[in-house]
């Protein structure tokens, strides 16, 4: 089946004062795959990402998503995304289902607050206040908050920074169970192995440029193919292989 672009980025530029954080980029986003953006602090993925949601004004370019413009369709867009807050502030002393209901409120859609967490596996937590969650748990929070209005397209910016394993690799199963019931994800991330194992294809940005574009697997063949050897024998495990054998990869807190 040929794939269907559902985001569309079409030389986009982001001016800071004299400060060009993007500098015409051009790239598709295709239904149902996870797509990374990847590259150093300061490439300008988030700017990137925050045009798109309709956070933040482009200077020049052209941006579609779901078929609907950035310019003029920004209210149809908002509807049909859901995007994942850096350290969002939630109110701290309410419990989980006190939160959701409260952020349906503000979409004006109707859930089932204990449906949303078991998604999450957060069930055994619904009565408890957020600022007492881990912060594992915390971003499953927020991966929750984000499904509420049924989104056509998650935005999830760096969802694993500050996780243990388990905790990292739980999330990236989550990601893969929200892929599989049909959301388009898009991801930010510096954590390459993260990229690697999720990410459908991948774009790196660097210094408001994309540099390359495509699945991990072509990247690394790519690579390979062109002569590229690694100075030392890689291992068939990692320490973190190890890590996860010892301790098990339930989630723990
Ligand atoms: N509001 C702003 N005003 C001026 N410059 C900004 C503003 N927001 C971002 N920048 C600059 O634009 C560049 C790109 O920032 P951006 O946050 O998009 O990068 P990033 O790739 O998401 O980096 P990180 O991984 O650190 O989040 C940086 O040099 C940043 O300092």
């Amino acid at each position: 089946m040929a794939k269907q672009p559902i985001i569309t980025v079409n030389n986009l530029v982001k001016q800071y004062a004299d400060f060009t954080a993007v500098k015409g980029i051009s790239f598709e986003v295709y239904e149902g795959e996870i797509f990374g953006l990847l590259g150093p602090n300061g490439a300008g993925k988030t700017t990137t990402l925050e045009i798109i949601e309709t956070l933040r004004i482009k200077t020049s370019g052209e941006v579609t998503v779901d078929g609907f413009s950035i310019d003029t369709q920004a209210n149809q867009i908002k509807q049909r995304i859901g995007v994942q807050l850096q350290a969002a502030g939630y109110y701290p002393g309410l419990n989980l289902i006190e939160l959701l209901n409260l952020f349906s409120g503000l979409y004006g859609v109707r859930i089932n607050p204990l449906d949303m967490l078991a998604k999450v596996a957060l069930t055994d937590k619904a009565k408890a206040q957020y600022k007492t969650l881990s912060g594992g748990q915390k971003q499953r929070f927020s991966i929750a908050t984000t499904l509420i209005n049924n989104p056509r397209i998650i935005f999830l910016d760096e969802p694993t920074t500050g996780l243990d394993p388990q905790a990292r690799r739980n999330l990236w199963e989550l990601i893969r169970e929200i892929r599989s019931a049909g959301t388009t994800v898009v991801i930010t991330t510096h954590y390459m192995d993260e990229a690697e194992e999720l990410c459908d294809r991948v774009a790196f940005v660097d210094g408001g440029r994309i540099v390359g574009i495509n699945s991990p697997d072509s990247f690394i063949d790519e690579l390979v193919a062109a002569g590229f050897e690694r100075k030392k024998q890689v291992k068939q495990a990692n320490l973190e292989d190890v890590f996860i054998n010892l301790t098990g990869k339930e989630w723990r807190e």
